[in-house]
This record gives structure tokens, C-alpha cells and sequence, in this order.
């Protein structure tokens, strides 16, 4: 008998460009959304989306609630949990970048709530995906969370967020290279198991940024279109695989160690995008292709280097020797890399 199933979750409402925050009612309505919103932002996000798209459900005759969160947590998910149950929620809405989205689609998935993703920043890939990634003592967990029903991308709002945080969302895309490369060789080495079509999708989506670095400008609307889509579309590749697997390799566990060792540190993507130098280089040696990681993420004006991170030389060492003990997760750094190869590593390729 045939035994094989898939279930993939994906949005069935993807609104992207200029102005479509004003279209929340109608993205929403339009999924059949009953009940109260709960608008969940943290601070900046608060005020720069936060409140107009609370405001549209007053003035469309909804009652909804507002939440602001400060850090992405066990107990913020459980702060949301509460406050959603006290005023009896019909559905989420996560306002903000990375760490408010996941906050709300955790809390989403346990309450048994739909979600809405309303991204303010084109700064991670977390925007589509059914993941949520939060630390945890000496760990990082990437947990099953809701995915979005529909996702509100406002090209205007992204484009004028800090330009930081555009180049952080490219290089999220970047790491995608030397993520793919850690799933086929754990797949290869340890029997994990390799979906073709994420796989591919992801490496796509990383070519396809790559290509169009050109268009990539401070400044230009344009941008963030670009790279949202990019965005989107690593989401689903996330979700096609239904683990973080084609996003999130040896470069994730450097940077989830560095978020360890330096809280409030670097952008995710920038730690990623510099992570992924190192493990392409790790992957393929001196003549490997860690140059084209390298120019790559130059080329769209992210960090490079551990001074460009604002990272000390000795703190990339000890996140490097010790990131394969972040999570249960086979990558290039095995069962971790000695001192010696890390300093090698790291200065070879420049981030040192
Ligand atoms: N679940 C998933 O599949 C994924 C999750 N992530 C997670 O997402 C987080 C990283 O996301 P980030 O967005 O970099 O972090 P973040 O949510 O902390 O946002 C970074 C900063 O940008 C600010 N910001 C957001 N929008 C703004 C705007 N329009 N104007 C001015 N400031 C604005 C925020 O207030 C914050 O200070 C990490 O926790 C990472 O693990 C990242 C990728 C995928
Ligand atoms: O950041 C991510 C993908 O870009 C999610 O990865 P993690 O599963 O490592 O948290
Ligand atoms: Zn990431």
C-alpha cells in the first residue's frame, strides 16, 4: 500500500506593495475572520503599523485589542496566550519583524486561532513560515507554530524602515545556499529526510536575489518588492518542508549562539549572512565558493565581517566552536569544530 502523506499549509492571501495596509479589512474579511482582533506589535512596530491597522478595525466596526511585546519568549507567547483568552480573540494579527510574528503565530498555533502576518520590516524569512524560533536557556527551539492565513506586505512601510534591516532580509535569502548544502549532507550522512522541491525552491530564491543585486538600492521602493518576495518564497519552502531545514543550517546555529553570547547583538540575517561565509567555506574548502557568499552580501551592503557585526574576534570563535550544541540539527560542524579550525576558518575568509 501507498504510505506517503503530505499536509502543507500555506497562506491563501498574499498582499504585497505600496499602501495595501489600508486593504487589512478586506485581506481579512475576505478569509471569513470572525470575532476580536488581537493586534500583536512590539514598540517601533507598534507605532509604525500597529496602531492604523487597530484603527481600521474600530472605524470597520470590530473591537480590537492591541498587545505590545518586547522580546521573542517563552513567556511573551504565554503573555499574548493570556491576554488573547481574557478578551476572548477571535483571531491574531502579528505586527512587527521577525520576533512579533513569531510570537503571535506560537501563540496562534496553541490557542487554535487563525493568524495574520502583517510584516513592517524585510528583515527575516519567517514572514510565510509555520515556524517559530525562540531561545531557551542554552538552546534554540524552531517549533511547529500556525502559519498565516493571509500575509499584508506594505512596500511603503518596509521601504521606509532602516535600510539595515532590508540588507538583514537579503541575507537571510543568502544563507539559503549553506543551509541546502547542511540538509543534503545530513541527508546523505544521517538518513534526514530531503524534500527536492524545498530544497530547490530555496536555492532558487537565494539565485534569483542574487541576480537581481542591481535593484537592490537604498532608497528605491522597488527593493523591498524584490526581496519580500524573496521573503515569501523562502517561507514556502520552510512550509513545503514543514521544517526550517531549507532556511536554517550551520550559519543559524552560529548566529542563535552569538544571540546567546550577545544579547541585543547583530540583525539575525546580518549574524546569518555572515555565518554562511564561514560554513560555504567549511562545505568547500579554500577555493570553495565562500568568495561568492562573501561579494554576495557586499553587494547588497551587509556585514562581512565580525567588525562589521560589531562582534569581537574571540566571541565568533567561541560561537563557532560551540553552535552544534545550539540543537539537535546535523551540519557541516559534525559534532564541533576544534579552536585551531575555527581561527582558520574565520581568518581565511576575512570575518576575523
Ligand atoms: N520563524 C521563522 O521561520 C524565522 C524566524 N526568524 C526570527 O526572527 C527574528 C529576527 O527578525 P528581525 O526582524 O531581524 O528581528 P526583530 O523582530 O527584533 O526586529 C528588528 C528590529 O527592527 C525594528 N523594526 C521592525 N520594523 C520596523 C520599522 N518599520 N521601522 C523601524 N524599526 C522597525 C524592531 O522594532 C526591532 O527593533 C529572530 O528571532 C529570528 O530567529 C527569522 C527567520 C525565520
Ligand atoms: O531563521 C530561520 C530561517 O531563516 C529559522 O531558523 P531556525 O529554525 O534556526 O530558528
Ligand atoms: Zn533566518
Amino acid at each position: 500500500m501507498f504510505e506517503k502523506r503530505t499536509w502543507i499549509r500555506l497562506p491563501r492571501n498574499v498582499v504585497v506593495g505600496h499602501g495595501v495596509l489600508g486593504q487589512t479589512i478586506e485581506a481579512v474579511s475576505e478569509l471569513h475572520l470572525t470575532g476580536r482582533p488581537l493586534v500583536v506589535s512590539s514598540p517601533t512596530p507598534h507605532e509604525v503599523a500597529g496602531e492604523r491597522v487597530v484603527a481600521q478595525f474600530e472605524d470597520a466596526g470590530y473591537d480590537p485589542s492591541e498587545i505590545v511585546i518586547e522580546e521573542a519568549s517563552f513567556d511573551a507567547v504565554q503573555r499574548v496566550i493570556d491576554h488573547a483568552s481574557e478578551i476572548d480573540a477571535g483571531f491574531l494579527l502579528g505586527v512587527g519583524g521577525g520576533k512579533a510574528i513569531d510570537i503571535t503565530k506560537m501563540a496562534a498555533d496553541d490557542l487554535d486561532l487563525g493568524f495574520v502576518s502583517v510584516p513592517t520590516a524585510a528583515s527575516h524569512d519567517g514572514i510565510v513560515s509555520g515556524r517559530g524560533s525562540v531561545p531557551e536557556g542554552d538552546t534554540r527551539h524552531s517549533v511547529a507554530a500556525e502559519p498565516p492565513l493571509a500575509v499584508i506586505a506594505d512596500t511603503e512601510v518596509l521601504a521606509e524602515a532602516p535600510w539595515r534591516l532590508t540588507t538583514a532580509g537579503c541575507a537571510d535569502i543568502i544563507s539559503n545556499y549553506t543551509a541546502v548544502r547542511d540538509w543534503q549532507l545530513a541527508h546523505r550522512l544521517k538518513n534526514v529526510h530531503y524534500s527536492e522541491y524545498a530544497g530547490a525552491l530555496s536555492q532558487m530564491t537565494a539565485e534569483m536575489l542574487v541576480e537581481s543585486a542591481d535593484s537592490i538600492k537604498r532608497g528605491l521602493e522597488e527593493s523591498s518588492w524584490i526581496v519580500v518576495k524573496a521573503l515569501v518564497s523562502s517561507g514556502v519552502a520552510m512550509s513545503i518542508a514543514d521544517s526550517s531545514r531549507p532556511a536554517s543550517g550551520a550559519e543559524h546555529l552560529f548566529s542563535h549562539q552569538l544571540d546567546r553570547l550577545v544579547p541585543n547583538g547583530a540583525l539575525h540575517g546580518h549574524q546569518v549572512g555572515v555565518g554562511s561565509i564561514m560554513t560555504e567555506y567549511l562545505h568547500s574548502g579554500q577555493k570553495g565558493k565562500w568568495k561568492d557568499a562573501r561579494d554576495a552580501l557586499a553587494a547588497i551592503g551587509a556585514p562581512t565581517t565580525a567588525d562589521e557585526l560589531g562582534i569581537d574576534d574571540e566571541t565568533v570563535i567561541e560561537a563557532l566552536t560551540t553552535a552544534h550544541q545550539i540543537r539537535d540539527r546535523y551540519t557541516v560542524l559534525g559534532d564541533g569544530m576544534s579552536e585551531e579550525a575555527a581561527i582558520e576558518a574565520a581568518t581565511v575568509t576575512g570575518v576575523i
